[in-house]
């Protein structure tokens, strides 16, 4: 069927099975050259099983610490890190892949404690660190997650008892705002305190870990429900949980809120965790999980307010997911901008209702809730791939600035702060 069709094209090959490979002969060749031949296990110590390799037609197999590792002989020439092959000084390759014979093999095969060593039939030699290579292989890759996170309801939230960070040390010292970026990759959510109630402070902290991204509702947004732009947010109305634009083909990636001043009532913030609810989905129903992560959708901003004229378009599913390890990295989901469903036929398009709903439903069970009043003074970042974000009616008189952040830029400030981003 249609998306069992579609899903095809990220499975996984199977891992190698040990009970078919092992019946070969595990056979000592220490540290020796050995031809490139029939498929036969070599190991460096025959005392011990910690590496082991063999040569098939067209890849490398190797075991090592644990990891059956299989390399593609072209993968195998393309990564050499050889002077001639890899600038280390920029870290760039300097080969030309193109130029390798899609046919090649090694000439010959050696690997000592720590290395492997390859000759190509041109006689060039390949060198690979076997830990680099358990790091660097597709099998080394699957065991991880790209992001390390804490998936929440708002009891586990209340009970990490996550601080906010004071705004001087924020600004001011490494160890504060790397203190903030590690609660915000693992939570999706993180708060300043004691910021100057103004738009341009707001600027200042913003500034502090990434670049403003600028957009159609400016660079630094500041509004009130004074509807001066044709969109509910304008207004004093309730919003359900979503992330915020949808219909951009790369939605925006952290959102800042800053509240400068409430005179009124109701207005509270809810957050919810999406990607929290999303495992829930895929613990439920694996079948729906998959429908969002593979059905595309569209989400539309159209605008025709005074002198404001948008057309904005995005497409793509719900859940996105790396392919290679099932891991989430974005949720797209607003029901307020979501576009005619035309991607689809109509079978499908039931089956995703259905998916859509529990989904939904997940979202809106109450424990999964994070209800906040913004306060001047407090600026929230969100973290707009994973954390929907929604809005109470409110009464009186209300000011919210923020703006948007590239997300490339706040993962680069907290990768140099030595974090995994
Ligand atoms: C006010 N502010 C600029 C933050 C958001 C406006 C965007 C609202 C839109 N419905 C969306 O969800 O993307
Ligand atoms: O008014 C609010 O608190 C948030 C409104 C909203 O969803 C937004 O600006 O993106
Ligand atoms: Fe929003």
């Amino acid at each position: 069927m249609w998306c069992r069709r579609l899903a095809r094209l990220f499975e996984v090959p199977c891992q190698l099975s040990g009970t078919t490979r092992r019946r070969s002969p595990w056979l000592p060749r220490d540290g020796r050259t050995v031809p490139a031949a029939a498929a036969r296990w070599h190991h460096t110590d025959p005392e011990s099983l910690k590496c082991a390799w063999q040569l098939h037609g067209d890849h490398l197999e190797l075991r090592y610490a644990n990891t059956l590792m299989r390399f593609d002989f072209v993968w195998l020439r393309d990564h050499c890190r050889s002077a001639s092959c890899y600038n280390a000084k920029t870290n760039q390759r300097s080969l030309d892949t193109a130029s390798v014979d899609l046919g090649i093999k090694p000439k010959a095969v050696r690997v000592d404690e720590t290395t492997l060593f390859l000759t190509w039939p041109d006689g060039h030699v390949t060198r690979y660190g076997l830990e680099w290579l358990v790091k660097n292989s597709y099998e080394g890759q699957k065991q991880q997650v790209m992001h390390p996170r804490i998936l929440w309801n708002a009891e586990i939230y209340r009970q990490a008892q996550v601080p906010s960070v004071d705004c001087q040390s924020f600004l001011q010292t490494d160890e504060g705002l790397k203190e903030f970026l590690q609660n915000f990759l693992l939570y999706g959510i993180a708060f300043v305190e004691n910021v100057s109630p103004t738009k341009e402070d707001t600027e200042i902290l913003a500034e502090r870990i990434s670049l403003i991204r600028e957009t159609i509702y400016g660079r630094m947004w500041y509004f009130t429900s004074d509807f001066s732009r044709g969109d509910t947010a304008y207004t004093k109305l309730a919003l359900d949980r979503h992330t915020d634009t949808t219909y951009f083909q790369e939605p925006c990636g952290i959102q800042v809120f800053h509240c400068l001043k409430h005179e009124g009532t109701g207005g509270r913030t809810l957050l919810v965790d999406g990607f929290y609810a999303a495992e829930q989905v895929l613990r439920q129903a694996p079948d729906q999980f998959e429908l969002l992560s593979k059905v595309p959708l569209k989400h539309e901003y159209v605008e025709n307010v005074g002198d404001c004229h948008n057309h904005m378009i995005g497409v793509g599913p719900v859940l996105n997911v790396y392919p290679w390890n099932n891991e989430l990295y974005l949720i797209r989901y607003n029901n307020y901008d979501r576009a005619v469903i035309n991607t689809v036929p109509y079978d499908v398009v039931h089956r995703w209702y259905a998916a859509h709903r529990t989904l939904t439903a997940e979202l809106r069970r109450p424990e999964n809730e994070l209800w906040v009043k913004l306060k001047p003074g407090k600026a929230l970042f969100i973290d707009n791939w994973r954390v929907l974000h929604g809005r109470e009616a409110f009464t009186g008189y209300r000011q919210l600035c923020g703006c948007y952040l590239t997300r490339d830029d706040v993962l680069n400030t907290a990768r140099l702060l030595g974090l995994q981003a």
